[in-house]
């Protein structure tokens, strides 16, 4: 895939570069041996990594000039730019954040409501959950220090296209390393941290997955609290605690934190 800023599309055999599932070598298989069925699944992956990068180019405004070529050409920053799903942004608007914390805390379910509701307000935004991008882009990735590390240099790259284009990407993966959210806050233009914060015990007692039981009984190596490590940030942009509060009263403290420390037209 062209990263140099002149192409706007991802070909299927882009998305499939990129390491995803059934977009890889898997797919070129299936599409050699003419199985239509998993051809077709193939096809859907491919799409839904195009559709998810694709749509940063959903708002560029009426003044952006699309070439023949496809090369993109964006107007003047602080255009209200109009896509098909009826959101707007300003040109620059483009920022990532990025929820962080234990498995159960609640970065999902907060990161999918903070999306819903930027989305509502006019504001074009994308989640990347960690288990999605692990299930179409992480192809041959554990749970080492490495692999993490290469799941979140991945989510960085989906976030700064996103970024550039301004679309705000909410991020949630568990980034259990300082040095890793480090790494995402120093490539990204505009970045806020985001601390999930909820106790072991309850994340535990929740086990939305059951992974907590397993873990507990060794089925599942370096699991993160039980028997890996996570770093609680020294210094997030914003701390929310999900043990005492609903989902619900987090993201409105999450949007009045955006309202009150970044450009993003939130008084709707
Ligand atoms: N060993 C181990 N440790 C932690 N988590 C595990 C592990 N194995 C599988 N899972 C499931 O994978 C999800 C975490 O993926 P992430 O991409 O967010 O992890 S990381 O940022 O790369 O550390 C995580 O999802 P969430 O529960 O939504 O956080 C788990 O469902
Ligand atoms: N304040 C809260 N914020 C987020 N989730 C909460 C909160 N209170 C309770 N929960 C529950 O905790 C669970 C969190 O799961 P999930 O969002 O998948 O966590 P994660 O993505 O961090 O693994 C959900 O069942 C959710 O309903």
């Amino acid at each position: 895939m062209r990263t140099d800023g002149k192409s706007a599309g991802l070909a299927h055999e882009d998305a499939a570069a990129l390491g995803g599932g059934r977009t890889g070598e898997v797919c070129a298989k299936t599409v050699a041996q003419g199985n239509d069925e998993s051809e077709a699944a193939c096809y859907n992956d491919a799409h839904r990594v195009n559709d998810g990068i694709a749509s940063a180019f959903n708002w560029l405004d009426s003044k952006t000039i699309v070439t023949a070529a496809g090369s993109v050409s964006q107007a003047d920053a602080g255009t209200i730019v109009t896509g098909e799903g009826g959101t707007t942004n300003a040109a620059g608007q483009g920022m990532t954040i990025w929820l962080t914390g234990l498995s159960g805390a609640g970065k999902s379910t907060i990161a999918s409501l903070l999306t819903d509701r930027l989305n509502k307000l006019g504001i074009a935004a994308e989640w990347l959950d960690g288990d999605e991008l692990r299930r179409i882009l992480g192809k041959g990735l554990g749970f080492s220090r490495e692999d993490r590390f290469e799941n979140i240099r991945r989510a960085v790259y989906l976030a700064e296209m996103l970024n550039r284009h301004g679309v705000v990407a909410v991020v949630s993966l568990i980034s259990p390393y300082t040095e890793m959210r480090d790494y995402a806050r120093q490539t990204l233009p505009r970045f806020a941290e985001v601390y999930v914060d909820c106790p072991l015990e309850v994340c535990e007692a929740r086990d939305v997955k059951g992974l907590y039981a397993k873990a507990r009984r060794g089925e599942i190596p370096s699991f993160t609290g039980i028997s890996d490590p996570y770093e609680v940030p020294p210094s997030p942009e914003l701390t929310l605690n999900t043990a005492g509060q609903t989902p619900e009263e987090n993201v409105n403290t999450l949007i009045a934190w955006l309202t009150e420390h970044t450009s993003l037209r939130l008084n709707k």
